[in-house]
């Protein structure tokens, strides 16, 4: 059945509301399979739409999920999702039906696989191309302790772009691991599939072949069946292999592609490798929002949605607002094209995060210049590093927590060298509804200890364009982080103007004529918030400055100093883990400048902070203008006791 809208009220699905565990799935004739597989996609279409968040990777593994509970006995047997974003069916078969509409929100389902969440997610995930390594150090690892048990993992084409899938095959064969890989190969990441990889599985559907699998599990090659799927990326000859792909040449038994939205055929086919020895991979063909009309046409915008009803900004505090708050990517985006129009050696580079980070339209006026490298973050950033050795001034857009990804490149072939890189890192901070798997509240902490990095974090739009640009013209690495969503509503200069290095703005005195008791050292995405509380703060007649402080490398240490002359205590805010973060280095400079003085570092406290509205998830932390102003009236008490 094709639908065309999100119901808003829950359908009826007799036979799911049944289904509280996979193992209840053995008792199920075919017909039933596949009633409870219709039911299945109609409820994650209602439930998606009451939540928001993935949906067209879910649409796609309806049936594959139907499939693999009812074939592996779990949690027996291991199965491993890759990223996560495609478990909902998983969930709901494993539990969690009543729950799934909470997904992503606080208190609610977790927006990817989650250990403590459930016996039956093995494997914590969300950032790409796990999947295949975990399972196979579960593989080895049972097979060490002699336990019996079968491990299998999901991954879909655009992960199995990511070097570590790559190295994880490699270490697989060395070891003749018992481990089931299945391809989900619906020709799309985010965006559209890119690389010789995405070429690569084109050309084994061109050659009109398939390894089928006999009911015993031998493979044996044939004329592949007409299936009726989104035709895939069209590609040259060159890539048209027949059979003997790269998994084969690796050292994996390949089998497939199978239709992955024929429920028979790959319980068939599942039952027949389940026991098979060795490294096997299992290619199956799916379509990306399948059965949703709207996300089977248009999979990029529906490879995540916003609850129905929803206001696409999120929640955005005007109090500032002098305009229409903008969201940092397009900031970003805007900033990319105007630069880019000026010098012709800027080339932009995403490891498959085009639209996120606000680059479509960059894609598209300069397709020359705009680099998709696939989810490569590691790559991206030793790209980067390679062109700038030749002279280009490269642009990497990267969210905070995928930077992780590309640590030692940032150190070994960027900083070490002091190549002339910009960084636009997005979803810095607390992302919300993605969770701790992809909060970016590490960034300062690991960017800052590097020698030659210059790191930025803007108050507001303008500033963050005025930013990147300082970053651009800054010969050497220089990285500007802003969060998630929108900015604060300032009003967007189109001219361009470097800002000093290492130069802070103070922003505001309050009660001049008073001994000035506290100087607010403000970071990026909290500073308006803290300008706020300076002014609640300021109704008692307390002395405060507040400063902007911008740069989080090269710190202002010329006006920490002059500060220190004038003020009895320093606070410092940001949306980063408080340890290791901006505050912490404020203490460390003040130190090194021998200035003894009380400092509160405000930031986000030391563990991982699970999901929910991002505002909500500030307030808690404190970090919003009513929780700074507690905090700052609870120190000023602490240092009158003193
Ligand atoms: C390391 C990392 N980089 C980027 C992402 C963002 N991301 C999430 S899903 C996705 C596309 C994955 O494509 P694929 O594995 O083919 O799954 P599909 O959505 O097509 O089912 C990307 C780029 C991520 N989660 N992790
Ligand atoms: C699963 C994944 O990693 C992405 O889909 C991520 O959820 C995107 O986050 P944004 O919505 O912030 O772009
Ligand atoms: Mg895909």
């Amino acid at each position: 059945m094709m639908y065309t809208q999100i119901p808003e009220l829950r359908p009826d699905t007799p036979l799911l509301d049944a289904i509280d565990a996979p193992e209840q799935l053995k008792n199920l004739d075919l017909a039933e399979l596949q009633t409870l597989a219709a039911e299945l996609r109609a409820y994650i279409l209602y439930a998606a739409g009451q939540s928001g968040g993935h949906f067209g990777a879910n649409l796609g593994v309806i049936e594959l999920t139907v499939a693999l509970h009812r074939i592996l006995d779990t949690p027996r047997d291991r199965l491993v999702w890759d990223v996560g974003h495609q478990a909902y069916p998983h969930k709901v078969l494993t539990g969690r039906r009543e729950r799934l509409p909470t997904i992503r929100s606080k208190n609610g389902l977790a927006a990817f696989p989650a250990r403590d969440e459930s016996e039956f997610d093995t494997f914590g995930v969300g950032h790409s191309s796990t999947s295949i390594s975990a399972a196979l150090g579960m593989s080895l690892a049972l097979r060490y302790q002699q336990q019996q048990a079968r491990v299998a993992c999901v991954i879909g084409d655009g992960a199995m772009t990511a070097g570590m899938a790559f190295e994880a095959m490699n270490d697989a064969v060395q070891h003749q691991a018992d481990l089931l890989v299945v391809l989900n190969d619906n020709d799309m990441s985010i965006s559209g599939s890119v690389g010789g990889l995405a070429h690569h599985l084109s050309g084994l559907w061109q050659n009109g072949l398939y390894v089928h699998v006999h009911d015993d599990g031998t493979p044996e090659v044939r004329q592949r069946p007409n299936w009726d799927f989104r035709a895939r990326k069209p590609t040259s000859d060159h890539f048209k292999v027949n059979t003997d792909n790269l998994f084969k040449a690796i050292g994996f038994e390949y089998f497939g592609p199978v239709d992955g939205h024929d429920l028979p055929e790959l319980l068939r086919v599942l039952n027949a490798l389940k026991d098979r020895k060795g490294c096997r991979l299992l290619h199956v063909y799916t379509t990306k929002g399948k059965g949703f009309t709207p996300a089977e046409q248009d999979q990029i915008g529906y490879h995540a949605i916003a609850k129905l009803g929803a206001n696409k900004l999120g929640a955005v505090s005007t109090k500032y607002a002098s305009h229409k708050p903008v969201k940092y990517s397009d900031v970003f985006g805007q900033f990319l094209c105007d630069q880019a129009a000026l010098d012709s050696r800027l080339l932009a580079i995403t490891p498959a995060m085009c639209e996120g980070s606000g680059m479509v339209e960059f894609a598209k006026r300069y397709p020359d210049r705009f680099f998709d490298v696939a989810i490569a973050e590691q790559h991206a950033l030793t790209l980067a590093a390679g062109m700038a050795c030749e002279g280009i001034k490269p642009v990497v857009a990267i969210y905070s927590t995928f930077l992780q990804r590309g640590y030692d490149q940032l150190i070994h072939d960027i900083c070490l060298q002091n190549l002339d890189v910009t960084f636009g890192i997005d979803r810095a901070g607390l992302v919300g509804e993605d969770g701790a798997t992809h909060a970016g509240t590490f960034d300062y902490a690991f960017m800052r200890t590097l020698p030659n990095l210059v790191i930025m974090a803007p108050k507001d739009e303008n500033e963050c364009r005025q930013m990147l640009h300082t970053a651009y013209q800054h010969p050497g690495p220089a990285a500007v982080r802003y969060p998630r969503g929108a900015g604060v509503g300032s009003k967007i200069e189109e001219t361009f103007t470097a800002l000093p290095i290492g130069k802070a703005e103070v922003l505001a005195t309050f009660n001049v004529d008073h001994p000035q008791q506290i100087a607010f050292l403000a970071f990026g995405s909290r500073t308006t918030v803290t300008l706020e509380a300076a002014a609640q703060l300021a109704e008692t007649g307390l002395g405060i400055t507040v400063v902007n402080m911008r740069f989080i490398k090269p710190l202002d240490t010329a006006l920490l100093e002059q500060l220190a002359q004038t003020h009895q205590a320093f606070v410092t805010v940001e949306e980063h883990a408080v340890m290791a973060g901006a505050g912490s280095a404020v203490n460390e400079a003040l130190h090194q400048m021998l200035i003894i003085k009380p400092v509160l570092n405000l930031g986000l406290s030391d563990r991982f902070l699970a999901h929910g509205e991002h505002g909500e998830m500030l307030k808690e932390e404190g970090l919003d203008a009513a929780g700074i102003s507690r905090s700052v009236s609870a120190f000023l008490s602490k240092l009158a006791a003193l």
